[in-house]
């Protein structure tokens, strides 16, 4: 694959079903339409080596060739073997390369990459992977998932596994970088449901649903509906992996009382699914009590977080609409489903005062539109000063919406 190369993919809003979809259950997500990362892959400035920089996290690190040869050889294993588990031989052929990131968001973020890298390209070296991302990072929305879908993309091309050509990613190409985003996962937070890639590789909006194979079940809602929605970023750090983690030991230590709950969320986000398929005034207020009560099993599962009760507090003594937590909880974003006839004045008065007493930050956007997409070098080097300006430090992530594919003049491929 020539280079330069770039890739991008969606962050995700779960409208129903946050953590119980790590345990089997029907969750539906969808993708948000304004807010993506990007991955540039560019020649390397010395031929010898492998850099990543990524300024979100502070992350800027060189890998020499001779760190990332005599990896182990992955012969036989497929993906759906590493989706199962990771290698152990694998894992501990990276350690050595990770051990200067270790307890940081970087350690996840190079981890992921090596990962990828190793598996899907070799030993190959002289390239150099940047990026760029409008999503909140820790916050709820996947930006783990969108990290993963764009350099599972990237890879896979430049390993030669996808096509370098094609006008249109297939099916197959796509399934290629659902199940290599959920290895990529797997590196950031353990044990992930697969959800909140598979929304950022096919966009749009999914009912998923983890089968017991290790194999995953998505399928498109197609006309999901615009739901008048307001987004609450907390900015209160924490992570997937700790917080899926916790509710793992819950089901363990009160498996009586825990397993029924997740049941029920199932239960929710399938009512759910039926709702969105045929939304209407007359199904809209049953929408926001399923919002509702999937917070409060949420709550009872220990996963929300006293900054995230201030947003549902708020929406509900205002009775603005129907809040709920969404990704991982434990702070991060809230989602807020309005009611039909919310004023406008009320609306205002909600986000500001979240805002202003609070110091959140809201966002009203659409959901939907294009999952993973790239663009060949060819229309790259024909845009490369805008490209590669727009990948500068001090270039604000607002500047990113002349990328966005389907709205921009750019032509993504996806
Ligand atoms: N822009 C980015 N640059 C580098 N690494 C990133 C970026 N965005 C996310 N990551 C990686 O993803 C990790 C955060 O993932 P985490 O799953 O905890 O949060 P999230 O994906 O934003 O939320 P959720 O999983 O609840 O949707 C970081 O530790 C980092 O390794
Ligand atoms: C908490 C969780 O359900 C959603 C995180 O966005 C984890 C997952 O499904 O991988
Ligand atoms: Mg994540």
């Amino acid at each position: 694959m020539p280079l330069p190369l770039l890739t991008s993919a969606p962050g995700k809003v779960i409208i129903f079903g946050e953590h119980s979809a790590v345990f089997n259950e029907p969750a539906i997500a969808a993708s948000v339409a304004s807010l993506r990362t990007y991955l540039l892959v560019t020649e390397a400035e010395n031929a010898d080596i492998v850099e990543l920089d990524f300024p979100d996290i502070g992350l800027d690190h060189k890998w020499h060739v001779s760190e990332l040869s005599g990896m182990p050889d992955l012969g036989e294993l497929g993906p759906i073997d590493h989706c199962k588990e990771l290698s152990t031989d694998l894992n501990a052929a990276l350690e050595p390369l990770l051990q200067s990131l270790h307890g940081s968001l970087k350690y996840h973020a190079a981890y992921c990459f090596l990962y990828l890298y190793v598996s899907l390209c070799g030993a190959r070296s002289g390239v150099k992977f940047s990026v760029k991302s409008s999503l909140p990072i820790g916050a709820g929305l996947g930006s783990s998932a969108s990290i993963a879908v764009c350099l599972a993309l990237a890879i896979g091309k430049l390993g030669g596994h996808l096509s370098s050509e094609a006008q249109k990613l297939t099916k197959d190409e796509l399934k290629f970088v659902d199940r290599w985003s959920f290895i990529g996962e797997k590196c950031i937070h353990g044990t992930p449901s697969g959800i909140d890639n598979a929304v950022a590789t096919y966009g749009n909006a999914v009912l998923f649903q983890r089968q017991a194979n290790a194999e995953t079940r998505s399928e498109q809602i197609s006309d999901f509906p615009q739901i008048p929605m307001i987004l609450t970023n907390t900015g209160i750090p924490r992570s997937t992996k700790v917080l899926v983690s916790g509710v793992k030991d819950l089901l363990t230590r009160q498996p009586d009382i825990a397993v029924p709950i997740v049941k029920s969320m199932g239960i929710i986000a399938s009512r759910g699914a039926q709702i969105l398929a045929d939304l209407s005034a007359s199904n809209y207020t049953e929408l926001c009590e399923l919002v509702r009560i999937n917070h409060g099993l949420l709550v009872a599962l220990g996963v929300s977080h006293p900054g995230l009760e201030v947003i549902k507090g708020l929406g509900d003594s205002m009775a603005i609409g129907a809040t709920k937590l969404t990704g991982a909880g434990g702070g991060g974003c809230a989602l807020t489903i309005l009611k039909q006839d919310a004023p406008e004045d009320a609306i205002t008065k909600f986000k500001t005062s979240l805002e202003s007493a609070h110091g959140y930050k809201t966002y009203v956007t659409g959901l939907g539109g294009p999952g993973c997409a790239f663009i060949a070098s060819d229309q790259i080097l024909q845009n490369y000063e805008l490209i590669e300006s727009l990948f500068d430090n001090n270039v604000a992530v607002s500047n990113l919406s002349v990328l966005l594919p389907g709205k921009s003049s750019l032509q993504w491929i996806y």
